[in-house]
């Protein structure tokens, strides 16, 4: 793929780059970003990556890949705007929250669409990503897809309705680990603890217990169970999880994002 181009160049667009970049991948001369209005920041990734932008739409005509990298809710009037100008051969890849393939396919034409649920981390080659295609992509784009998402973390795929759990677990899972640390800081400082000392220990803690799960290969229960003295400090504290109804509230949050994903693809 020689000319791969970003419609939408926000967070998601900078981890999948920084990614491909770092890791050589993809070149940063074979990388093209557009925006809506935000000239700035087009001017921002070509001084820190070298990548390309794109002046006029008329520039993605010749691309072999255009990723669609915007809000789900600016999705519509994006499909509108580069409609016109895609060729037959070029592929869709849509990090899109929510919309459907074919919801894709009857805007931009069918052709070959695939639909990744990657999440932040792949800025630092961690990510964790699902991905779905449609019947019209052929096995050597596949094989191009899994190398440039196994380059930045690890990769599943999975039939398309289930992007919908994927988005509300790894898509939107960093998010939930950071608003933890948030809490833990939050509480470290009140023990007198200065905020650097608390960053420090529990991002150790949540990398710590990740390689455990890696390596060890023991369930997260068992895992639980080594730590939880009897009358321990550790059962105090899950005792206390619980009755704040610990588990409900991990499943009303998967079940709200998870919701909200089928919400976007109903465009709603
Ligand atoms: N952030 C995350 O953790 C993840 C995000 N995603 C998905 O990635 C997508 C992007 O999210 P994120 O990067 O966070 O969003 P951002 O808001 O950071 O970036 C979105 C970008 O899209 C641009 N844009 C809007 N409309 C158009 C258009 N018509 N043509 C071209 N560019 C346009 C915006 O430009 P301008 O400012 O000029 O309007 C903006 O730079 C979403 O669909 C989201 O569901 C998926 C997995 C994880
Ligand atoms: O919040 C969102 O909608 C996107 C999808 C997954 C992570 N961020």
């Amino acid at each position: 793929m020689q000319k791969i181009v970003f419609m939408g160049a926000g967070s998601m667009a900078e981890a999948l780059i920084h990614g491909w970049i770092k890791n050589e991948v993809v070149p940063a001369n074979q990388i093209y970003v557009k925006n809506r209005s935000n000239v700035e920041r087009l001017h921002e990734l070509r001084n820190i990556y070298g990548v390309h932008i794109i002046e006029q739409l008329e520039e993605i005509k010749d691309a072999d890949l255009v990723i669609l990298a915007m809000k789900p809710k600016d999705a519509r009037v994006a499909f509108e705007s580069i409609a016109p100008y895609l060729s037959e051969n070029t592929a869709i890849l849509s990090v899109l929250a929510g919309i459907a393939i074919e919801t894709i396919e009857k805007a931009l034409g069918v052709r070959p669409i695939a639909r990744v649920m990657p999440n932040t981390s792949a800025a630092i080659g961690m990510a964790a990503s699902g991905i779905a295609f449609n019947e019209y992509v052929t096995d050597s784009q596949k094989s191009i897809y899994l190398q440039l998402l196994e380059a930045i973390g690890i990769v599943i795929e999975v039939e398309e309705d289930k992007l919908h759990a994927i988005t509300a677990l790894s898509g939107s899972g960093p998010a939930y680990l950071y608003y933890l640390l948030e809490a833990w800081e939050k509480i470290g400082v009140e023990f007198g603890l200065s905020k650097e000392t608390v960053r420090k220990l529990m991002v150790q803690t949540i990398a710590g217990s990740a390689m455990m799960l890696q390596k060890v290969k023991e369930e997260p229960e068992v895992l639980r169970r080594k730590v939880t003295s009897p009358g321990g400090t550790t059962e105090a504290g899950i005792k206390a999880l619980e009755n704040f109804r610990f588990n409900e509230a991990i499943y009303a949050c998967i079940k709200s994002a998870e919701a909200r994903s089928r919400e976007l693809a109903r465009g709603e």
